[in-house]
């Protein structure tokens, strides 16, 4: 599971004392997710998740997610507010890790995803894409084109233990989408990591968005594309038109798309097939010993990759 650090009872105390929270009543590790170690953490007051920021996160980067969350909440969108100290900070450090506290959301990620759920996170994510703006710090898209040749160079030497020839078909793409990369379109903050295990339901109704650890600033119709990805092929690898119609029509309807972002959406979709591809073929080539963490199969965006390889335009996304 996603514990990387364990918090030994009594610097646990002394964490919590600095907050208004009362003593802590429950504490315990969270068995999922990737990147960080998470707790939910009890007290009198009520329940909360502690996060310790490991490997992948940036301590400089931290104001910026801790903030988007604060703005987004400010401006209605339903996500973690994260909880200040008696000193005014939400950010601290506890086991030698930036740490902080965030408030507890309600409802459940999507097991099984449903069309009902693609047109709730079509919609959430226009609305998260318009409560973005005026968020005055900025952070660059370091996970985006610029970063992929990085990335597959981490990985190219071994990346045959995952299938032969997987390195060269990732050179080929990457080469591609530099050529293609799509410049100027609309853009603001967005998720960058909007999988169904981030986004939350109750009575099939969205209840609220998690873990804005890869936020950043690039195109809207970027983040479309991952979701896309994650949230519109079925477990046999086949595309939903469907449920990616869905997605589409009810992000339009709160913010409509412009001709360049529609012609875009094909090349994105190949772009964010290969970035979860990299740093899932990262992880699968680099487990931590100990952290029980269940790596995510690289080879499935693979498949995600060669499908949207054969796209033309959007029509194979269900519209036009
Ligand atoms: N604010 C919250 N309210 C309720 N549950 C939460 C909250 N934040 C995290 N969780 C729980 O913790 C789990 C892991 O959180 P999160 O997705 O942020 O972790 P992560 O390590 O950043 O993972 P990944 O990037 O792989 O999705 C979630 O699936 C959820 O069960
Ligand atoms: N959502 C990512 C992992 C965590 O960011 C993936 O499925 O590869």
């Amino acid at each position: 599971m996603a514990v990387y650090t364990d918090v030994p009872d009594d610097e646990l105390a002394a964490f919590v004392a600095e907050y208004d929270l009362g003593a802590v009543t429950a504490f315990k590790g969270i068995a999922e997710g990737v990147e960080n170690s998470n707790f939910l953490l009890r007290t009198e007051r009520g329940s909360y998740i502690l996060t310790l920021y490991e490997k992948r996160v940036r301590a400089g980067d931290l104001p910026f997610f801790l903030g988007l969350m604060e703005h987004l909440a400010a401006r209605g969108f339903a996500c973690p507010t994260p909880v200040k100290g008696r000193d005014g900070l939400a950010l601290r450090q506890l086991c030698g890790r930036p740490a902080a506290i965030v408030t507890f959301l309600e409802g459940l990620w999507p097991r099984r995803i449903l069309a009902v759920h693609c047109a709730g996170v079509g919609e959430g994510m226009a609305r998260l894409h318009q409560a973005g703006e005026g968020f005055a710090i900025r952070r660059p898209n370091d996970l985006s084109v610029g970063g992929w040749p990085r990335l597959l160079a981490a990985s190219a030497e071994r990346a045959h233990e995952v299938r032969p020839g997987l390195a060269e078909e990732l050179a080929t793409e990457l080469a591609w989408l530099e050529r293609h990369w799509p410049q100027d379109l609309p853009a603001g903050v967005i998720h960058a990591d909007l999988f169904p295990d981030n986004v939350f339901f109750r009575d099939l109704e969205l209840t609220g968005v998690i873990d804005f650890y890869f936020a950043c600033n690039d195109a809207f119709a970027y983040d479309i594309a991952i979701c896309l990805n994650a949230w519109c092929f079925e477990a046999d690898g086949s595309f939903n038109v469907t449920k990616a119609r869905l997605l589409l029509t009810r992000y339009e309807a709160v913010r409509p798309l412009s001709a360049a972002e529609y012609a875009a959406l094909p090349v994105l979709a190949r772009g964010s097939a290969l970035r979860f591809l990299l740093t899932r073929l990262y992880d699968w080539l680099n487990q931590p010993p100990g952290a029980f963490v269940k790596p995510k199969d690289p080879l499935e965006y693979l498949s995600k990759l060669r499908f949207h390889q054969g796209v033309r335009d959007v029509g194979a996304y269900g519209l036009g």
